[in-house]
């Protein structure tokens, strides 16, 4: 049984980079949280004290009730699984796996069995004899992930795990990594870039954004009803269109714009609520010419430039759309589907 509290957790480095600007977060037993955010935000540097590879420059940091700051990871009762795998390469994968329990002292068929059961379970039975250097990424990986395993350790810490991985093998990793998490019901904390990653993986997400949590949440929550603009534009792909309401007055741009919260001067459209076909609601409309049209299997995406302005927008429908580039075309959006934010506040308004 094992929750993560972090306190006005707080990390400045010698340098004076202040990398974690006070973070307060609960991450429940058994839960998996995956931190995400943009490459700086200080998601790694989050991971590394929880892990005990960073010192806590201010704030408290628990795991299963009991505050850890000062202890050694070894103390902290964590596994890590790093990006790069981190491998013994003179040791077979047998070895790798071993190696921990044999350090603790663990005797040698219990051993045996323990790494029998994580091979088992990560389906590497057939590569114990190999080396590391024998391996393909993605079986690599694995043995890393069995090492995390055989420690049957309080709390999983995963850094960037997939993305030394093809696009192909990374998805394949993901849904594997979940299923083990369920059935293990061990407390994670995952950090990774990639967004849709993040969506598909965590029970929740903390967004990161230069050392600050914007938002935490499920993964739809998040996606549904972004807190601020930051969240808005860094959650989905394509990514939330963001357009000014000073330029959708100035062209008129229909009925939904005369209910806009008050303090609304950005309104976010995602990609795939924009109609080419008028609603009966309120909506928006405009003119917006075919730049580019990308057909990406089961959906399509049609990048569109605002007449009168420069800027693109992205629509995705799965509808192949009945034009050619360069066409004039008009656009409809159902004022329920509007999300609202200041630009000056970088909240959402409404
Ligand atoms: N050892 C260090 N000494 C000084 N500054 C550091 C150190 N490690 C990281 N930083 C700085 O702290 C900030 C956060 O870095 P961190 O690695 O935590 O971000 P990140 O979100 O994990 O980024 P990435 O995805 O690129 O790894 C960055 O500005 C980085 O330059």
């Amino acid at each position: 049984m094992a929750a993560i509290t972090l306190s006005g957790l707080k990390k400045t480095y010698s340098g004076g980079v202040a990398a974690v600007k006070g973070v307060d977060l609960h991450v429940e037993d058994g839960e998996l949280v995956v931190l995400v955010g943009p490459s700086g935000c200080g998601k790694s540097t989050l991971l590394r004290m929880v892990a005990g590879l960073e010192s806590i420059t201010e704030g408290t940091l628990s795991i299963g009730g009991r505050v850890v700051n000062k202890l050694e990871p070894a103390e902290r009762d964590i596994a890590m699984v790093f990006q790069n795998y981190a491998l013994y390469p003179h040791m077979t994968v047998y070895q790798n796996l071993a190696y921990g329990l044999k350090n603790r002292g663990v005797k040698k068929n219990e051993i045996e069995r323990q790494v029998r059961e994580a091979a088992q379970m990560l389906e590497i039975e057939p590569l114990l004899t190999r080396k590391p250097r024998k391996l393909s990424g993605g079986q690599r990986q694995r043995v890393a992930m069995g090492r995390a395993l055989v420690r049957d350790p309080a709390v999983f810490l995963f850094d960037e795990p997939l993305s030394n991985l093809d696009a192909k093998l990374r998805v394949q990793m993901r849904v594997e990594i979940k299923k083990l998490q369920r059935r293990l019901k061990t407390t994670s904390l995952y950090v990774t870039h990639d967004q849709l990653e993040a969506m598909t993986l965590g029970d929740r997400l903390v967004v990161l954004n230069e050392g600050r949590i914007e938002q935490v949440g499920t993964p739809m929550e998040i996606y549904r009803y972004p807190a601020t603009l930051f969240v808005a534009g860094f959650i989905g792909s394509p990514a939330m269109n963001l357009l000014a309401v000073e330029f959708l007055q100035a062209r008129n741009a229909g009925d939904a714009l005369d209910e806009l919260p008050p303090g609304t001067d950005t309104v976010g459209i995602r990609p795939d609520t924009i109609l080419l076909a008028p609603p009966v609601a309120p909506h928006l409309a405009f003119d917006a010419t075919l730049e580019l049209f990308e057909a990406a299997g089961a959906e399509s995406h049609l990048y569109v430039r605002l007449a009168g302005s420069g800027q693109t927008t992205v629509i995705r429908t799965d509808q192949p759309a009945p034009v050619a580039e360069g066409d004039i075309l008009r656009f409809y959006i159902p004022s329920d589907a509007l999300h609202c934010f200041s630009q000056a506040t970088g909240l959402r308004t409404g």
